[in-house]
C-alpha cells in the first residue's frame, strides 16, 4: 500500500443529490474509474454566488453524512441577462419552464449562454470544502429532443446543431459543463486494499490534459483519495489539511 500522506479519509466518498439523472450522469462519466456511493438528499440552497452555494451545500452534505462528500450545483447563466437565472434555474425553469426560459431572451439578440457545474467536496464535517468548476458554452433555443432532464432540450452547444437533449448521452458527457469539472477537479482511487473497483488510470489519463497546479496523494486503508486542482497548495490547504 501506497504511503499514508496527508489526509486520511475514514470513508468512502459520498455523493449527495436529489437528482437521479446528475448521479446517472455522474456514474456514466466517472465509470469505474473512481468508486463512490450516493445519497438522495435534498438540500437546502443557499442564494449568492454559484461557489458559496456549492460550497455550502457539502458542508451541510457532510455533516449530515458524517465523512467525507462530494456535492454538485448546476447554473444555466444567460449573457444577456448578465449571468442570470445562474444558481436559480431550477426554481424559473419550474415557473417558466422552456417557453418561458426562452421568453426571457425575446428581447435580446444574444441568446448565448453557459452551463456551469461547481462541484464540491468536504472531507468531513470540520473540513473547509474544495469545489470545482466546468463551463460549457452555447445558446438558448426554442426546446428539441426529449424532455428528461431539466434544460436540456433548450440548451445547444457551441459547434454542435444538436440541444444537449438530442446528443446521445456519451456525447453530452464528454464536453458537459459536468464532465468539465469532474475532469478539472477530482479524480479518486482505491489504494490495493480497498476492496472497491480500483482502475484509477481512465482518471489520470483523463486528467493528464487538464492539471496545472498541485497533486495530492491521500490515503487510508480503505481508501485512498487523490485530489487534483489547478488551484494552488496554499489555496487548498488552509491548516494543512492536505499535505503533500
Ligand atoms: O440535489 P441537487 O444536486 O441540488 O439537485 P437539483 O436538481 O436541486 O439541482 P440544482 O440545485 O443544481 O439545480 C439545477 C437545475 O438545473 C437542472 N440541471 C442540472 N444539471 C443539468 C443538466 O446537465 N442538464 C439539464 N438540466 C440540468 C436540474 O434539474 C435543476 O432544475
Ligand atoms: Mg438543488
Amino acid at each position: 500500500m501506497a504511503a499514508a500522506r496527508g489526509l486520511v479519509l475514514s470513508r468512502p466518498v459520498t455523493f449527495v443529490t436529489g437528482n437521479a439523472k446528475k448521479l446517472e450522469e455522474v456514474r456514466a462519466i466517472l465509470g469505474n474509474s473512481i468508486p463512490f456511493q450516493s445519497l438522495k438528499l435534498d438540500l437546502p440552497e443557499l442564494q449568492g454566488e454559484p461557489e458559496d452555494i456549492s460550497k455550502e451545500k457539502a458542508r451541510m452534505a457532510a455533516v449530515q453524512v458524517n465523512g467525507p462528500v462530494l456535492v454538485e450545483d448546476t447554473c444555466l447563466c444567460f449573457n444577456a441577462l448578465k449571468g442570470l437565472p445562474g444558481p436559480y434555474i431550477k426554481w424559473f425553469l419550474q415557473k417558466l419552464g422552456h417557453e418561458g426560459l426562452n421568453n426571457l431572451l425575446m428581447a435580446y439578440d444574444d441568446k448565448s449562454a453557459y452551463a456551469l457545474c461547481v462541484f464540491s467536496f468536504a472531507a468531513g464535517s470540520n473540513s473547509e470544502p474544495i469545489t470545482f468548476s466546468g463551463k460549457t458554452p452555447g445558446k438558448i433555443v426554442p426546446p428539441r429532443g426529449p424532455n428528461d432532464f431539466g434544460w436540456d432540450p433548450i440548451f445547444e452547444p457551441d459547434g454542435y446543431d444538436q440541444t444537449y437533449a438530442q446528443m446521445p448521452k456519451e456525447e453530452k458527457n464528454k464536453i458537459s459543463h459536468r464532465s468539465k469539472s469532474l475532469a478539472l477537479g477530482l479524480g479518486f482511487a482505491t489504494d490495493q486494499d480497498g476492496g472497491v473497483v480500483a482502475d484509477a488510470t481512465v482518471t489520470r489519463e483523463r486528467l493528464v490534459g487538464f492539471i496545472r497546479g498541485v497533486k495530492n496523494d491521500c490515503c487510508s486503508s480503505s481508501l485512498s483519495i487523490r485530489v487534483v486542482t489547478k488551484f494552488s497548495h496554499r489555496s487548498l490547504c488552509p491548516k494543512n489539511r492536505l499535505i503533500l
